[in-house]
């Protein structure tokens, strides 16, 4: 089977490799999903494939030929992107930003002809812009925002659109509309999508496939295979923010251990390693060396522990 995308031997970086030998394909119709922690490598990635950035070794390819060999309009006729750090233009409306992602079809002059008009207004409508589509984008919401910018993408025609973080801004429920609507454009458009985020769980279900950035390697495969078979993808580790913070044992479901971890990193910098917390259905057993607390809310662990903690200190 012919691959869109193709990568071959490839390690891409900077004077040091990010991501080392990556050989990988994706298909037209495809979805995949793109994680890895902060400052590992997804922006660099998704710049080398657009042949911003050079590689260090190997090949990128699009649609059988290699992107180094691709000028910026050819890749643009390729690949539509969404970054979302993206600037906002002085001036511009919802419409005048959609209407942007047609330019790449006409070099030389630009007007849009009926089709085109047509075309946005339809692309407004499917994403709900319909109130906004006169509006300065300085006046819009972040979420509203991103839509504009997938909206552009969407004008551009693409058979590929790569996406940084499409949903970072944007409540529930726009989430939710923004990953449905690029699982359908994929499976009707037969498009290939490609998006990194960092909400594993809600974007999975809209993936195919992962692509998982960890110790220099891209790890692959089909979605839940990949998570399966790495449990560390879904366990508390991966939202670790509270660098001074050691977790206590935690004995439950994966579940209720990453709230009960993320619940404690909140509220604790210190090292709750010698504490045990079982989970018992009805309640939470809190155990040090020979005490044991029933706890049956969030609260009254933060209490429980803390007043061990003072008196671990005070002895
Ligand atoms: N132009 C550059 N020259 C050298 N190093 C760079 C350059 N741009 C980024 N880096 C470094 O490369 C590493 C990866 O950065 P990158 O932006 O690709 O990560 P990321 O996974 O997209 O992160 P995040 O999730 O925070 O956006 C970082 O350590 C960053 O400082």
């Amino acid at each position: 089977m012919k691959h869109f995308l193709d990568l071959k031997n490839t390690s891409i970086g900077y004077s040091e490799p990010l991501i080392s030998d990556i050989n990988t394909s994706l298909q037209l119709g495809e979805v995949c999903l793109l994680m890895g922690n902060n400052g590992i490598g997804k922006t660099t990635l998704i710049k080398s494939i657009l042949g911003q950035n050079k590689l260090l070794k190997g090949e990128i390819s699009i649609n059988g030929k290699s992107n180094q060999k691709l000028n910026s309009n050819e890749i643009a006729s390729q690949i539509a992107i969404v970054f979302s750090k993206a600037e906002i233009p002085d001036n511009y409306t919802v419409t005048d930003l959609i209407s942007l992602g047609k330019y790449i079809h006409y070099p030389y002059y630009f007007k849009l002809n009926e089709t085109d008009k047509q075309e946005i207004s339809d692309i407004i409508t499917k994403l709900n812009l319909s109130e906004y589509q006169n509006k300065k984008l300085t006046e819009l919401s972040d979420g509203n925002l991103q839509k504009v910018f997938i909206g552009r993408a969407l004008a551009q025609n693409s058979p590929f659109i790569i996406l940084d973080e499409p949903t970072t801004h944007l409540d529930e429920e726009n989430k939710l509309m923004i990953l449905s609507l690029l699982r359908n454009l994929a499976k009707s458009e037969n498009k290939l999508i490609l998006f990194s985020s960092h909400d594993w769980r809600l974007a999975k279900e809209f993936s195919d496939k992962i692509w998982w950035i960890k110790d220099k390697k891209l790890i692959r495969g089909i979605s839940e295979e990949v998570i399966l078979s790495n449990p560390e993808l879904i366990t508390p580790k991966i939202l670790d923010f509270n660098q001074t913070f050691h977790p206590p044992e935690i004995d439950a479901p994966k579940l209720e251990k990453e709230m009960m971890f993320s619940f404690l990193q909140k509220n604790f910098s210190q090292n709750l390693r010698k504490f045990k917390l079982t989970f018992k259905n009805d309640f939470w057993e809190l155990n040090l060396d020979n005490f044991y607390d029933n706890c049956h809310s969030f609260q009254q662990i933060k209490q429980s522990l803390q007043t061990l903690i003072n008196k671990g200190n005070s002895n």
